[in-house]
C-alpha cells in the first residue's frame, strides 16, 4: 500500500484570556489575517465575544476574543466578567496571553488562578508582543509563565512566545492550539471570516474611531448602536451606497465637548476615519450619519446596559 495517511482534519473553539491591553484582539486579527476585532491601546477595549476563524487545509479554529477579566466595580464589570467566565467553560482550549513587554503582576496572577479553575480545557501560554523586548528578557519572561502555572497547578500544553505585529511565529501559535482541537468537520463556511453580524462590526469601527485620542475614564463611557444600515435605494447597480445611522451613547453631558470638538470637529474626523474602516471592510461606498447622545451613567444602569446590548 503506497497511499499517504489522511490527515485528520480538526475544528473547535480556543479562546484567548489575558489582562487588559495584552493583544488578545491584535493576535486574533493576526492569525484571521484581516481585521476583524477592535484594537486600541486604552485597556478594556473588547466587549463582545467576537468570532474569528482561521481555515487550514488540515483545521478550522474558531477564536473567541473576551474582555479582559478583572475584579468588578460596575455591573458593566460583572457582565463583562460573566461573559468571561461563560466562554472558558464552551472552548476547546484556553490560550493565555501574558505580554512580555510587562512583569507577571497580581492582574495576571488573578486570571491565571481564575482560568485553572476551568480544569478539564488545557491550556496554552502565548508570551505576547515578543519584539518589545530582548531575547534574555524573553527567556526570563519564560521561566515566570513556568512558574505561574506551577503555583495554580495549571500544566501548560505549550509555551508560545508571538509578535502579532510583526507576524513572528503567529502560524506557531495556530499550530499549537490546533493540536489541541476535536477531529471534526468545518463548522463554517469556507472563506467567513467572523459569524459577527455586519452591524456589530460596524458599531465596533465608530467606537474604535471615538476611542483615538480619549483619555482617562472617557473609554469606558462610550457605547456605540447601529439604528439603520442598508443600500440606499434608486442607486445605479454599480454605484451602490450604504447608509448607516449610527448614535454614540455617552454618560455625561460634560463628555459631549470632548467627543464633538469644536463646532464638530473631532465628531467629523471620528466620522470619516470610521467610515473609511468601514468600507474598507464591507467594500462598499458608506454614506454614515453620527450622533452623539447621553445615556445617563449606562454602565451601572442595567435598562441602559439592555437597550446598548450588554
Ligand atoms: N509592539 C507590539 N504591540 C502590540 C502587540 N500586540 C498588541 N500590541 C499593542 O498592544 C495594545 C493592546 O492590544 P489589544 O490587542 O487591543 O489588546 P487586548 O488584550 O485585546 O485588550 P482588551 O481589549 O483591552 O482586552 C495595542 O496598542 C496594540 O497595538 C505586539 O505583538 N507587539
Amino acid at each position: 500500500m503506497s497511499s499517504t495517511p489522511e490527515v485528520e482534519f480538526r475544528s473547535g473553539f480556543a479562546c484567548f484570556v489575558g489582562r487588559p491591553n495584552a493583544g488578545k484582539s491584535t493576535l486574533t486579527n493576526a492569525l484571521v489575517g484581516q481585521k476583524i476585532v477592535i484594537t486600541s491601546s486604552k485597556p478594556q477595549t473588547t466587549r463582545h465575544a467576537v468570532r474569528g476563524i482561521v481555515h487550514r487545509p488540515d483545521a478550522q479554529l474558531i477564536l473567541v476574543d473576551t474582555p479582559g477579566l478583572h475584579k468588578p466595580r460596575t455591573l458593566l464589570g460583572e457582565r463583562l466578567n460573566d461573559v468571561v467566565k461563560t466562554t472558558w467553560a464552551e472552548v476547546d482550549v484556553i490560550a493565555v496571553c501574558l505580554p512580555a513587554s510587562d512583569k507577571i503582576g497580581p492582574g495576571d496572577r488573578f486570571l491565571v488562578g481564575e482560568a485553572a479553575k476551568v480544569a478539564k480545557t488545557p491550556k496554552v501560554a502565548v508570551a505576547t508582543k515578543s519584539d518589545l523586548v530582548t531575547p534574555d528578557r524573553m527567556v526570563e519572561h519564560l521561566a515566570e509563565i513556568a512558574a505561574l502555572g506551577e503555583s495554580v497547578g495549571i500544566e501548560w500544553a505549550s509555551v508560545v512566545p508571538v509578535s502579532a505585529v510583526d507576524g513572528f511565529q503567529v502560524d506557531i501559535v495556530a499550530d499549537e492550539l490546533v493540536k489541541l482541537l476535536p477531529s471534526g468537520v468545518p463548522l463554517y463556511p469556507d472563506g467567513d471570516v467572523t459569524d459577527e453580524p455586519e452591524e456589530i462590526l460596524v458599531g465596533e469601527l465608530i467606537r474604535e474611531a471615538a476611542l483615538e485620542g480619549v483619555r482617562d475614564e472617557l473609554p469606558h463611557s462610550i457605547a456605540v448602536t447601529i439604528d439603520e444600515m442598508g443600500l440606499r435605494e434608486g442607486r445605479p447597480e454599480d454605484k451602490p451606497l450604504l447608509d448607516i445611522y449610527a448614535n454614540i451613547y455617552l454618560e455625561r453631558d460634560s463628555q459631549k465637548g470632548i467627543v464633538i470638538g469644536h463646532k464638530g470637529a473631532r465628531l467629523r474626523e471620528v466620522g470619516a476615519n470610521a467610515r473609511r474602516q468601514i468600507e474598507a471592510l464591507l467594500g462598499t461606498p458608506v454614506y454614515l450619519d453620527l450622533h452623539v447622545k447621553i445615556a445617563k451613567n449606562w454602565q451601572t444602569d442595567a435598562k441602559h446596559l439592555r437597550k446598548l446590548g450588554f
